[in-house]
């Protein structure tokens, strides 16, 4: 199937898509760096970008010690643990030249997923000012993206319009464990916003929510119908 959407770009194999998406990763980190000095990326977890990020490790492109490297969402677990969305960053992106790179993880030691949010939001708010530079999302086929979940009450919160928090707890009814996600707003402020997608499933489910709906339902339609910037999909089958 194909879908009529701005912004999605068809690729014939998943590592064409990864390459075109590394270099266009790249060219933005190199263009925050020579305008401010330091760049940030902000990266998904889940199956999907695992190899995107070994492509982007090979890059020496950028000067990735001026590059800070965080998490769009995390699930409230150790780095220990295999669903840590650290761990797959430190495993795939964070080697070779990307080590010089300063990174700044979302799970931390405390008595409840809401403590490390806000020692996490003190912790973002001190390292970050002014727009992210390059985020990386993922979707899934209920329609969350970041850990935006239709079947979390919390997820209201953690999108209102007047939330001025970076980070937000959400506790997915259908969905393991619970997250640490930036905010609506915060993904939202965002220089470049990139969805990376593999297989039919998702671009059935992209299709879904394309058609009118209510955001909540699909929360990746918060960034379909966002202007600027416009979402930029990469798809292969
Ligand atoms: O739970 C999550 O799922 C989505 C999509 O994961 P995938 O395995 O289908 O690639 C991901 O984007 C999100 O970061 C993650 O927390």
């Amino acid at each position: 199937m194909t879908v009529e959407i701005s912004g999605l770009h068809y690729f014939d194999s998943r590592e064409e898509a990864n390459e075109a998406l590394a270099k266009q990763i790249a060219e933005q980190l190199t263009l925050g760096i020579e305008s401010k000095g330091l760049a940030s990326l902000w990266c998904s977890g889940g199956s999907t970008p695992t190899a995107l990020y070994q492509t982007l490790a090979r890059s020496n492109q950028v000067a990735w010690e001026n590059v800070l490297i965080s998490l769009v969402d995390e699930r409230w677990v150790p780095p220990t643990d295999e669903a840590s969305n650290e761990r797959l960053i430190k495993q795939n992106l964070l080697t070779g030249n990307v080590e010089q790179a300063s990174f700044v993880p979302f799970f931390q030691v405390t008595p409840s997923p809401e403590d490390n949010q806000k020692q996490l939001e003190v912790e973002l708010k001190h390292a970050v000012t002014g727009p992210l530079d390059v985020v990386i999302l993922g979707m899934g086929n209920d329609g969350h993206t970041a850990s935006l979940f239709p079947c979390a009450k919390d997820t209201q919160q953690a999108v209102a319009r007047e939330n001025s928090d970076y980070t937000a707890v959400t506790h997915p009814e259908m969905a393991p464990h619970p997250r640490l996600t930036l905010t609506l707003n915060r993904l939202l402020a965002s220089r470049n916003i990139y969805l990376l997608l593999f297989g039919e499933d998702k671009l059935k489910t992209l299709n879904k929510a394309e058609q009118q709906g209510d955001e909540l339902l699909m929360p990746i339609r918060y960034f379909l119908r966002n202007t600027s910037p416009a979402l930029q999909i990469y798809w292969a089958p």
